[in-house]
């Protein structure tokens, strides 16, 4: 977690500052954020701040009570969102949040689900029977155009294999700078700049287009991003919103699919176990378009517990909140542990998680992307085990063993060389 604040206070944490103004230790930081934050806490203890681009981020690291952090009032969210003006941000946050919520909700997910399988299939299909494949790029080639057509609707994901390229070198430039980016002046990341002028012309293009051709009710997110906010005259701003909604939704899922494939392959046990599931309710090997429905991944529990217990070892998000007042925070038992097991404990059935899983946040804003991405993953590693088999040919990828901020530009760069051979099963 990070908590962010501007005002001067008598019992503060330790602070780690540089001899610039307003730069402070920016540059040390922005170069190597885990290095940094671990010097930072063996130097300083659990609890610490750093002073960078001008606003003093607090890190807590080992404090109980993070229920604290969600819940009261003397945290808020709306204040620590930077990349909006803040009087916009205010003003449309909760109109916007229902808006995705209630798109998103659990009862009205059977509406994404044969989008989703048909993409799926669609892609999984253009793989190919066999071959070595990089992990990484496998799960990404596959989920960037499945989660951008079900979440944006057909038309903006490009087709040709040259505006694909673009698409994925330009969203990874923005994904890449997106955490110093809302927060540095543009000159000191023009190419971070460059990317997002892109992503948002595609979305603004996209928009005029759709707005052209409206023929369902059924609206995308991004067209009822643009109906709420037209509402309130600010229907320009609809491109940012979409494309920090493509950033929410990408940036999160791909290394979480990737990680949860890792960990599984890696663990043989519950890879078997894996595969009898599937084998019992999809039958053997994968040689049929199968449909995958809400009650068939109820039969597969084991694949939901992989995901939850992945995202808890290695989520990529980051949680902000702007502290009011002081407050304490607290940890996940076991916190280096692959155990799916963990996840026995949880109401599943009534989609209730652990107390202490955070991965989506909490209180009043968690994600509202959270129960949809679970079907998306569940469905894409069902179908994916179904279809092949997988045969590692690296060790086990890397990962810094540092129980805090677990900074998904990391995990980029450590598994783009990690390659398997995969084969059709049939
Ligand atoms: C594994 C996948 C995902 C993870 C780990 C994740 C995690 C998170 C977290 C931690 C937050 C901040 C919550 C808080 O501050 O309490 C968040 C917010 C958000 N997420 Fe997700 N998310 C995922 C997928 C998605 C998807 C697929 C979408 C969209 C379809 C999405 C849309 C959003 C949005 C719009 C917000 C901001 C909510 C607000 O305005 O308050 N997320 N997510």
């Amino acid at each position: 977690f990070y908590l962010f604040h501007q005002q001067r206070n008598l019992h503060r944490p330790p602070c780690i500052s540089g001899w610039i103004p307003w730069f402070g230790a920016g540059s040390r930081f922005g170069k190597a954020h885990l290095e940094f934050i671990e010097q930072a806490r063996i130097k300083h203890g659990p609890v610490f701040t750093i002073f960078a681009l001008g606003n003093r981020f607090t890190f807590v690291t080992e404090e109980d009570g993070f229920d604290v952090f969600f819940k009261s009032k003397e945290i808020n969210f709306e204040h620590a969102v930077e990349d909006l003006p803040k009087s916009t941000f205010l003003t449309f946050h909760g109109l916007l949040y229902g808006t995705m919520k209630n798109k998103m909700k659990i009862s009205t997910l059977y509406q994404f689900n044969e989008k989703l399988v048909e993409g799926l299939h669609e892609q999984l299909e253009n793989l190919g029977t066999d071959g070595s494949k990089n992990l990484y790029n496998l799960v990404r080639h596959v989920l960037c155009p499945v989660t951008v057509n079900i979440i944006f609707g057909k038309g903006l994901y490009p087709t040709t294999q040259e505006d694909i390229q673009e698409f994925l070198k330009h969203f990874q430039i923005y994904d890449d700078g997106f955490q110093n980016g809302g927060q540095m002046p543009g000159c000191f990341l023009r190419n971070w700049s460059k990317s997002k002028m892109w992503l948002l012309n595609l979305f603004e293009k996209s928009i005029t287009d759709l707005e052209r051709n409206k023929v369902s009710d059924d609206l995308t997110l991004v067209q009822l991003i643009t109906n709420t906010l037209r509402h309130g005259a600010k229907q320009n701003k609809a491109p940012n919103y979409a494309v920090l909604l493509l950033w929410a939704s990408l940036s999160n899922v791909i290394p979480v699919v990737y990680w949860t494939v890792v960990y599984v392959l890696y663990n043989p046990s519950v890879y078997e176990n894996i595969m009898e599931g599937i084998s019992s309710v999809f039958g053997e090997a994968g040689k049929h378009k199968i449909e995958i429905s809400k009650n068939d991944l109820k039969k597969l529990p084991l694949i939901k517990w992989c995901i939850l217990e992945t995202l808890h070892l290695v989520t990529p998000g980051v949680i902000t909140r702007k502290v009011i007042e002081p407050v304490k925070i607290l940890y996940f038992p076991e916190p280096e542990l692959f155990k799916p097991e963990h996840w026995e404990k949880a109401n599943l059935e009534k989609n209730a998680f652990l107390d202490e899983f955070v991965a989506f946040g909490g209180g009043k804003y968690p994600c509202p992307g959270r129960w949809l991405t679970l079907l998306e993953i569940e469905t894409y590693v069902a179908l994916v085990f179904y279809k092949y088999q997988f045969n590692l040919l690296d060790p086990f990828p890397k990962q810094v063993k540092i129980p805090v901020f677990r900074f998904f530009i990391y995990f980029k760069m450590s598994y783009y060389h990690h390659k398997c051979n995969i084969y059709n099963k049939y």
